[in-house]
């Protein structure tokens, strides 16, 4: 049964005509498939316009965490909401790119991107998603292959198709699962950069959880992150990443901070492994 505890109303219903603020708040949540626990005790809360890293290893429920987020799967017990009302399902407020592009492939890349954005706004004339389609695929560097189909196109190029996609909802919530992990390091560089330019340049900022196994790429990306755990689920740890923006990745990684901090989380990594061995 889907518990929701209401014990704080800060995030409570907006009045009439006052803009709602675009955080999430996960408070005591469990998840569990049939009687096999996957998440325990989460406490999470996301403030708005921020980018927080969900780091683990495989298994810790990072994806499940994101698929409970996104309202694709309904927690066990405890509290989640998104702009301070309980996700019930998934919603055009919250815009997902998973690993594998999942664009259709009958379908042009201008198109896939068009189809979203009916989704979100399906009183938009037609004219109007296109052009939107289209500014968002320019935006991502696509611009001149938008009548292509999907399979026209690079794994680095789809990736930035979905991107797009994703950006053209204009959805507060960017909510990506390993989005970059699939690609070769080159191309993962240069969409981890567009990922941030295209974040710090809108107005107002998206926020943005984003899942991965990658220490670097959550300390390069991320305002905050919270380290998770395996066997349940759960966050053993989290931290703020201090480092100024915009981010170079060549003086990150010469700085004596960054690599204690890197430390810090592979540590509790591994301590939290190694329990698990041994308690095994
Ligand atoms: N449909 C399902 N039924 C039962 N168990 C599942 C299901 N999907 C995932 N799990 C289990 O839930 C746990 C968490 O999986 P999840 O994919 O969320 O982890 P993850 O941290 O994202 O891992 P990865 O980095 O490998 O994607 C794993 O033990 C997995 O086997």
């Amino acid at each position: 049964m889907t518990e929701h505890r209401r014990t704080d109303t800060r995030h409570a219903e907006a009045p009439a005509g006052q803009a709602r603020e675009h955080s999430l708040r996960i408070e005591r949540l469990n998840f569990a498939y049939g009687d096999t626990p996957i998440l325990r005790g989460i406490d999470l809360h996301v403030r708005e316009g921020e980018f927080l890293a969900l780091l683990g290893p495989s298994g810790s429920g990072k994806s499940t965490l994101l698929r409970l987020i996104a309202g694709l799967e309904s927690p066990t017990a405890g509290r989640l909401d998104a702009s301070g009302r309980p996700v019930s399902g998934p919603g055009t407020d919250r815009a997902v790119v998973f690993q594998h592009y999942a664009l259709f492939p009958w379908m042009t890349v201008v198109d896939n991107v068009a189809e979203a954005v009916a989704k979100a706004h399906p009183r938009l004339p037609r004219s109007e998603r296109r052009a939107r389609a289209l500014k968002q695929l320019e935006r991502v560097g696509l611009g001149e292959v938008g009548g292509n189909h999907p399979f026209e196109l690079s794994g680095g190029m789809q990736q930035r198709a979905a991107i797009a996609r994703a950006l053209a909802l204009e959805s507060p919530f960017l909510l990506m699962d390993e989005p970059f992990g699939a690609l070769d390091p080159i191309n993962r560089a240069k969409l981890q950069d567009l990922l941030i330019e295209v974040w710090q340049g809108s107005t107002p900022r998206r926020t943005v959880v984003f899942v991965t196994h990658d220490v670097d790429e959550a300390l390069l990306l991320a305002d905050r992150i919270a380290v998770m755990g395996a066997t349940p689920g759960r966050i053993i740890a989290e931290h703020s990443v201090p480092f100024a923006r915009p981010r170079q990745r060549a003086a990150l990684f010469k700085d004596a901070g960054f690599h204690r901090l890197r430390e810090e989380i592979a540590e509790a990594l591994d301590a939290d492994t190694l329990a698990h061995l041994e308690a095994a």
